[in-house]
């Protein structure tokens, strides 16, 4: 079983440890623990946790292997900002910010990521709050938190200013693509994701079309 999910992982991800897939595991039996008391993940994703939520969000480095300054927005129980930070733990001078407003879920993440040891910070607050505190990362990530049209104006503080985003997004993406596209110009490439029928959608360049309102 283990030897299956430790291939699994390195599909996923590319090439990482067998010390990252045991942090991993740790996280994984940490995050059941604390889901028993506070709101994570939606229960029905629970038993396929490793594939529906770890594996979804590793699969991320694979795409940006060079990566070692990220930032997700909307981290919620870590998906995918702590599994990144969690195989970032091999690398040495790699940072992860995670930002979620949540009070309970941040303190679930801040407790477990420093328990592990991951490279990582996580700030409890608004998104909207982070723009100056945060310096501009390689790759900013967010799964599940708006679609284009709302992600792309809280994520355009890092974008604008050369950060690459990888977004996890759902079937109907091109619709997402099509309303944003008043506003915002941006270079698009779609990675078909490796676990579901999603997509990873990666925006760079990004300018506003239209002057804010
Ligand atoms: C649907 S959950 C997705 C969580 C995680 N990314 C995942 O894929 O499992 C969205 C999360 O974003 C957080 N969130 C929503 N708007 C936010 C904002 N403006 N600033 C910070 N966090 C926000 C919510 O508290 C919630 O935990």
């Amino acid at each position: 079983m283990s030897a299956a999910r430790l291939a699994a992982l390195r599909d996923a991800a590319g090439p990482v440890s067998r010390e990252t897939f045991l942090r991993l595991e740790a996280f994984e039996a940490a995050f059941r623990r604390w889901a028993a008391r506070i709101n994570l993940a939606a229960p029905s994703t629970l038993p396929h946790l490793w594939e529906r939520h770890v594996l979804d969000s590793a699969q991320l480095v694979r795409l940006a292997p060079d990566a070692r300054r990220w930032l997700d927005l909307g981290s919620g129980g870590g998906f995918p900002g702590a599994v990144v930070a969690l195989i970032m733990a091999e690398h040495d001078g790699a940072h992860v910010d995670l930002v979620e407003s949540n009070r309970k879920k941040a303190a679930f993440l801040q407790t477990v990521l420093a328990e592990l040891k991951a490279p990582a910070k996580v700030h409890a607050r608004r998104i909207e709050d982070c723009s100056v505190l945060l310096p501009v990362p390689q790759i900013v990530t967010a799964r599940a938190l708006a679609p284009l049209e709302r992600l792309l104006p809280l994520a355009e503080p890092w974008l604008a200013q050369g950060a690459r985003g990888l977004f996890h997004k759902g079937r109907d993406y091109l619709r997402e693509v099509e309303e944003s596209g008043n506003v915002w110009q941006f270079d698009l490439v779609k990675h078909d994701a490796m676990t579901g029928d999603g997509v990873i959608l990666e925006i760079s360049s990004l300018l506003r079309r239209t002057p804010r309102r």
